[in-house]
């Protein structure tokens, strides 16, 4: 089981191997942001900002009928808090999330105080629950916007010291906040997740929630306990969820993911044996759970867009940016390889 993990650890792609030069300088410079709070401050006056209203994320239209979230200039954001009403130090409460590849440094800003409409009207975009943006945006785009949601809501949450009960503070780039009293560090919090695709070597096994849109499935999915191991959570969320005990794992990638609150997804591929299949659903946290086969997952794939309400029920699977997805994907490049 450990042997397959690290053959596929050594063989999953290193973001920076995708990007060109530039890639360690802009490293070090976000990591200089985080420490150096003047720096930080001069980066927000010619950064790009990204704007939330009560979390949800401003996106606006593009030529081609697409979203985008909308990345506004520092200053341009001043002048519109300033016509708004703000008395400008609201800026200040931006959070840096990372820089982009024309070494501009990114920040996420929740004007929730701020009239909604009257800041879509000023920014010719709209704030978009999160949920629905990620059905919206592009792969690329879903990740920065969800990464600003989750530190903007760390935020939010994290006012208060939890030993001492004091206010705490954060730094300018709001990547730590410090209790006033005991001077207790502390910095983002995310939940380890396991969301594994089971096989039995020709069909897949997904889930729906009752919470899911209707029609949609997934892989399994389920929260680490503390003190486990990946392999240990698997194995454990395999059989509370669906009764069957896993045989072989392998990793496959991982991903940050908003919902419900911060979890650091770790996606793996199982397998169990073709001849013990029989599902045992545990009906309190799955509305069902079924094995697929290779061709209704592959025209599962095909559809884009949620059936509409009235619409006969229909396959559709997580987007294409959630590690569901891509965990499903490989399964279908895998089953047509061997078959071929
Ligand atoms: N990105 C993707 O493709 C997918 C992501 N997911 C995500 O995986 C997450 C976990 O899946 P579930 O089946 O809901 O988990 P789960 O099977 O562990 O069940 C959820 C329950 O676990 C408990 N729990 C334990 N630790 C928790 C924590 N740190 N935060 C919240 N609840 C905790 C709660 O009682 C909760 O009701 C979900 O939040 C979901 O959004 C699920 C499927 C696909
Ligand atoms: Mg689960």
């Amino acid at each position: 089981m450990l042997s397959s993990l690290r053959s596929l650890l050594s063989a999953t792609k290193c973001p920076a191997t995708r990007r060109c030069s530039g890639f360690v300088s802009r490293t070090r410079y976000v990591n200089r942001l985080k420490e150096d709070d003047v720096s930080c401050a001069a980066a927000l006056q010619n950064g790009r900002i990204f704007l939330f209203h009560r979390l949800s994320p401003l996106l606006q239209r593009t030529e081609r009928g697409t979203f985008r979230p909308a990345a506004l200039i520092s200053s341009d954001v001043q002048a519109i808090l300033e016509r708004l009403g703000s008395d400008g130090s609201l800026l200040r409460e931006s959070v840096l999330i990372n820089c982009s590849e024309q070494n501009q440094a990114q920040f996420c800003l929740d004007v929730g105080e701020l009239d909604q409409e009257a800041v879509e009207e000023e920014c010719e975009g709209n704030f978009v629950d999160l949920r629905k943006s990620f059905f919206l945006l592009s792969g690329a785009e879903a990740p920065l916007v969800a990464q600003g949601q989750a530190l903007l809501r760390w935020h939010q949450t994290s006012r208060f010291c939890s030993a001492t009960g004091q206010p705490t503070h954060r730094n300018q780039a709001g990547s730590q906040r410090v209790c006033s009293s005991s001077g207790t560090v502390y910095y983002p919090k995310m939940s380890p997740v396991v969301i594994v695709l089971v096989s039995d070597g020709k069909r897949c096994l997904l889930g729906r929630q009752s919470s899911f849109p209707r029609g949609m499935y997934s892989a399994l999915a389920g929260f680490c306990d503390m003190g486990e191991s990946l392999e240990e959570a698997l194995c454990r969320e395999v059989a509370e969820e669906v009764g069957l005990e896993v045989q072989s794992i392998s990793y496959s990638s991982s991903q940050h993911w908003p919902f419900p609150h911060s979890s650091f997804m770790l996606g793996c591929h199982a397998s169990v044996s073709p001849t013990d299949t029989q599902l045992d659903v545990d009906h309190t946290e799955l509305e069902d759970a079924r094995w697929f086969s290779l061709e209704e997952i592959s025209s599962a794939l095909q559809v884009k867009t949620p059936p509409r309400r009235g619409e006969p029920p229909v396959l559709w699977l997580p987007p294409e940016h959630a590690i569901g997805n891509r965990l499903i994907t490989e399964w279908v490049v895998r089953q047509r390889e061997s078959e071929s």
